[in-house]
């Protein structure tokens, strides 16, 4: 049996429209200079990067209207291989403005409820995949009316299937995932103080944070900080790396990258943070929320600290 597949699952997809502009100025006509469609949502790009680093991946996703036909084609035109389920409420757009400082102003849909049977239908897909799955990564919103323990009772019986469960979600739907014992999660430093309910201004607080979370039932936290790196804690302790990109083009599915580039690294220790964060800055100097391919990607820029100094603060 192939255990080596990394199953993705988003339950509230996107089509990700990023429209690039020399000024955002509220309230007036702006002429883009450029504008892009990708395929979005956080599971959506964790698969999207991984296959185009040939790291087997499945995309399970929900699928509604013409706009969720459009999501079905443009990753079907990508080639990753998919579960799409169809759903009744129309998927999402979420549209980012970028300006040329890389500065992003992003406006996300909150997307449509889905039903209870459609529910168990994702479920079921997710489970036909487990006979070859390894992961099983539930990741971003969760759509309107549907339940914020939903991540966790997934994490509960994938867990007890034998697939380790990683969760990139925030707010209600992470604290409820926290405490069924997922093997990873990647909160960022929002969602990190968020689910702390105190600022993190410092290393040091994001590794007590990420330390609360793991005496909550989460194995493996993954911080990620944005120009400030990303803060690994697990069982075996604690590293921080970074990897600094001179002109960011488009944070947007950052995150996703150095989740995806983390997993494909094993998920363990300090290769893997390292391989995540060249994978997090590669998907930062490119346009949009284009993943990174093994030439966009940069290992020599990647610093890694095994005895981080816990009162640097971040970058505000
Ligand atoms: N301005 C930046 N410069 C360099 N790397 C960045 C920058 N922004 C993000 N990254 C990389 O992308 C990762 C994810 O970014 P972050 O914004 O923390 O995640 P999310 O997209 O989930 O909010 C960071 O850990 C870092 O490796
Ligand atoms: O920037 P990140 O956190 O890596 O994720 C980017 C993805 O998340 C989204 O912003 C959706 O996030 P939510 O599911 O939290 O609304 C997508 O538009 C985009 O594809």
């Amino acid at each position: 049996m192939n255990q080596h597949v990394i199953v993705t699952l988003t339950l509230n997809p996107s089509l990700d429209r990023t429209i690039e502009v020399d000024r955002l100025v509220h309230g007036t006509v702006i002429r883009a200079t450029s504008a892009r469609l990708d395929p979005g949502g956080k599971g959506v790009n964790v698969s999207r990067a991984l296959l185009a680093n040939d790291v087997p991946t499945v995309a399970v996703v929900t699928a509604g209207g013409a706009d969720g036909d459009q999501l079905v084609h443009l990753l079907e035109a990508d080639g990753i291989p998919l579960g799409a389920v169809r759903v009744a409420g129309r998927t999402r757009s979420n549209i980012t403005v970028v300006e040329p400082d890389g500065v992003v102003t992003k406006l996300n849909e909150p997307g449509e409820p889905l039903s209870r049977e459609e529910l168990d239908a994702v479920a079921d897909r997710v489970l036909a995949e487990m006979g070859s799955a390894s992961w099983v990564v539930t990741c971003g919103s969760v759509p309107p009316g549907v339940p914020t323990g939903i991540y966790a009772r997934m994490c509960e019986f994938f867990t007890a299937a034998g697939v380790r469960v990683a969760v990139d979600t925030s707010g209600p739907a992470l604290l409820a995932a926290v405490e069924a014992r997922p093997f990873l999660i990647k909160p960022n430093r929002e969602e990190l103080a968020e689910a702390v309910g105190r600022p993190v201004d410092s290393v040091g607080d994001v590794v007590e944070a990420a330390e609360e979370l793991r005496d909550r039932g989460a194995g493996t936290v993954l911080a990620s900080l944005g120009a400030d790196g990303a803060v690994l804690v697990e069982e075996e302790g604690v590293t921080i790396g970074e990897a600094p990109v001179a002109v960011p083009r488009s944070t947007v599915g950052a995150g996703d990258a150095l989740l995806a580039g983390f997993l494909a690294a094993g998920a363990r220790g300090a290769p893997a943070l390292a391989e995540g964060l060249a994978w997090g800055a590669a998907a930062v100097g490119l346009p949009a929320s284009r993943m990174p391919r093994p030439e966009d990607i940069r290992r020599d820029i990647v610093r890694i600290h095994t005895r981080p100094d816990l009162g640097r603060s971040l970058i505000a």
